[in-house]
């Protein structure tokens, strides 16, 4: 039996306006999956005492695998055993965490050469299986590292010239198949205002993080669209944006499909007083958080 093991850190995607476009790996969890050739078949094995189905046609790690295995021919058996660290289910990309390490781990097991563009198309198969429709944003910053912009089959990581860290808010809902139903609230067209405002904010990050301009970047933090669609399933993300920004941070965003909120701060932010008055604010809408200071993390790693 041969055996490779991989870890990818959890993500936070969109950042204001770049839906399905734009992500960021942070340090704040990782999934590690080892994947050992073994008898016929495909066999997923959660190592922890998770909920998540080990079917692997229910399981992102699981169906990108087999996706794999069916385009490039693999027959020899394998077992991927996955250890969750992120928490499934609270927009940190927990499910394209374990599908990119998945992915990672197979690639180098059967030598495949799959570029990192190659590992994304794989990965993203698996947010599909569960989510109901592929996107690609969580995977890409799992498999990337660091800022990314997915540009159809390609993507690019971004330059960050400004030095801040993050504070992840992260409430206790649970929501079953949370990331499909808050896919199907996304509005299917947008006004010709929404979408002029949603460029500027995706262009002011996205300059902001390369020219290192605090100010784009406060400003490239927002959205016009899916963020205000998405409310009724984070309803306590407006008032603790605004609590963040008066205590002088960056900027504050949902985290992928939420509940978590995602804030950037810097030497200027208050940071004890933005992490007590938010976590706070959340318990004054009857749920409990953690909050989880994070920096910028680095690609799918295979040892
Ligand atoms: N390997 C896996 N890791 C995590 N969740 C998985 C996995 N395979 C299947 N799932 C299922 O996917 C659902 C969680 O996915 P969901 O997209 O809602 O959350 P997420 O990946 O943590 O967040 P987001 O995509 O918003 O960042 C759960 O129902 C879980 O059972
Ligand atoms: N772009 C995806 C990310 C899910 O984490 C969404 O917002 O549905």
């Amino acid at each position: 039996m041969v055996c490779k093991r991989s870890i990818a850190y959890s993500s936070s995607a969109n950042l204001g306006s770049g839906f399905d476009i734009l992500s960021v790996a942070h340090d704040a969890f990782y999934d590690e999956v080892e994947a050992c050739t073994s008898e016929g078949g495909l066999r997923v094995v959660m190592t922890d005492n998770s909920n998540i189905p080990e079917d692997p046609t229910k399981n992102s790690a699981g169906f990108s695998v087999l996706s794999l295995m069916k385009d490039y021919g693999i027959k020899e058996g394998i077992i991927l055993k996955v250890k969750k660290g992120i928490p499934a289910g609270l927009g940190l990309g927990s499910s394209g965490a374990s599908a990119a390490a998945a992915v990672a781990a197979v690639n180098s097991l059967f030598s495949l050469g799959l570029s990192k563009d190659s590992m994304v198309k794989y990965s993203m198969l698996g947010e599909g299986a569960i989510a109901g429709s592929p996107h690609p944003d969580n995977v890409a910053a799992s498999i990337f590292g660091g800022f990314v912009a997915v540009l159809g089959e390609r993507t690019v990581n971004l330059n960050v010239n400004y030095d801040f860290k993050f504070i992840l808010f992260i409430p206790s809902i649970e929501a079953k198949d949370k990331t499909k139903k808050a896919r199907e609230l996304v509005p299917k067209t947008v006004d010709m205002s929404s979408y002029v405002k949603n460029m500027r904010f995706g262009f002011s990050l996205m300059l902001g993080l390369e020219r290192g301009d605090r100010k784009l970047i406060s400003n490239g933090l927002n959205d016009e669209i899916v963020e205000k669609a998405r409310l009724p399933m984070f309803p306590f993300y407006p008032e603790l944006k605004k609590i963040s920004l008066s205590h002088n941070a960056i900027g504050a965003c949902v985290s992928g499909a939420g509940p978590s909120i995602l804030v950037l701060v810097d030497h200027e932010s208050e940071i004890k007083a933005i992490e007590e008055e938010g976590k706070k604010l959340i318990a004054s809408f009857g749920y409990s958080a953690q909050v989880k200071e994070a920096k910028i993390a680095g690609g799918v790693k295979v040892e």
